[in-house]
């Protein structure tokens, strides 16, 4: 624990859709530059939880306050008012449809600018020089500088993936929420992409936080695990503290089989 502002600190948030809770009183606090995976079985509240964070969908009224980098996204089920302007520093990265498919990568990495510049310019798609370079720089950084003016639609879902890195870069976000970005993707793109993710956080302190299906990806590129299960934390620690009885714990029986093959 460092005295630092924390990138993401969430206080007994709570999300009910009809019967379902979501999240039942989750806390959760990340600390600049740590780099953690959120597991846990298909609607455990993974996504919910990304997204109540980044104040794309309101928690309960009842919920907590959530806020990223001391900044308040949401409270008591009230998006803040301010929630464009603190939502400046954080970038979002869902499990496909980043992209604009009809725009050419590079027009899709220089949007991240947009929150900076004036609308005409957007509008206008009159970007300055300066973030034309920031753009060309981010494409090289994430290793897609080849395919800048390639359509977005006619990449494959890895290189879209690492385009949409590229723009959370271009917009300079310190902190990074990537919803299952890797779960439509080959096992050797999934890699690339969370390779990539470990190389920002690691050389450049980006904060990321990052759901995923493959607790094994967990394992490899994270250090801290977060699992949820039926709304609840139910594991917050190191990740290769996730033995086998634990991970029987957090998914079910059906773990066994799924992932050790059922063998002793
Ligand atoms: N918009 C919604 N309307 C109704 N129920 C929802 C909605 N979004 C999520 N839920 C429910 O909330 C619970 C948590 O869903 P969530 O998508 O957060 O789980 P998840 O852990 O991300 O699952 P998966 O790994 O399958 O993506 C589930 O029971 C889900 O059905």
């Amino acid at each position: 624990m460092t005295d630092a502002v924390p990138a993401l600190k969430a206080e007994n948030v709570r999300m009910t859709f009809g019967e379902t809770r979501a999240l039942d009183d989750v806390s959760l606090a990340v600390e600049p530059g740590e780099m953690v995976a959120l597991i846990g079985p298909s609607g455990s509240g993974k996504s919910t939880l990304l997204r109540v964070a980044a104040a794309l969908q309101p928690a309960d009224n009842t919920s907590g306050p959530v806020a990223v980098l001391g900044h308040t996204m949401q409270s008591r089920g009230r998006i803040a008012s301010r929630v464009r302007k603190n939502r400046a520093r954080l970038g979002f990265i869902f499990q496909q449809f980043n992209l604009v498919g009809r725009l050419s990568l590079f027009g899709n990495v220089m949007l991240g600018a947009l929150g900076r510049l004036p609308v005409w310019r957007g509008a206008l798609g009159m970007f300055p020089n300066s973030v034309k370079q920031a753009a060309m720089d981010a494409l090289e950084r994430v290793g897609m500088e080849e395919f800048a003016a390639r359509r977005a639609s006619n990449l494959s879902g890895g290189q879209q993936q690492r385009g949409a890195i590229a723009r959370a870069l271009v917009q300079g976000a310190e902190v990074l929420f990537a919803d299952e970005p890797i779960a439509s993707l080959d096992p050797v793109s999934a890699r690339k992409v969370m390779e990539l993710l470990r190389e920002l956080n690691q050389s450049d302190g980006l904060t990321v936080v990052v759901t995923l299906h493959q607790v094994d990806y967990a394992q490899r590129y994270c250090d801290r695990t977060v699992a949820l299960n039926k709304g609840r934390i139910v594991y917050d620690g190191p990740s290769n503290g996730l033995d086998r009885e634990k991970l029987i714990e957090i998914y079910g029986p059906e773990f066994e089989t799924a992932f050790y093959g059922g063998e002793e």
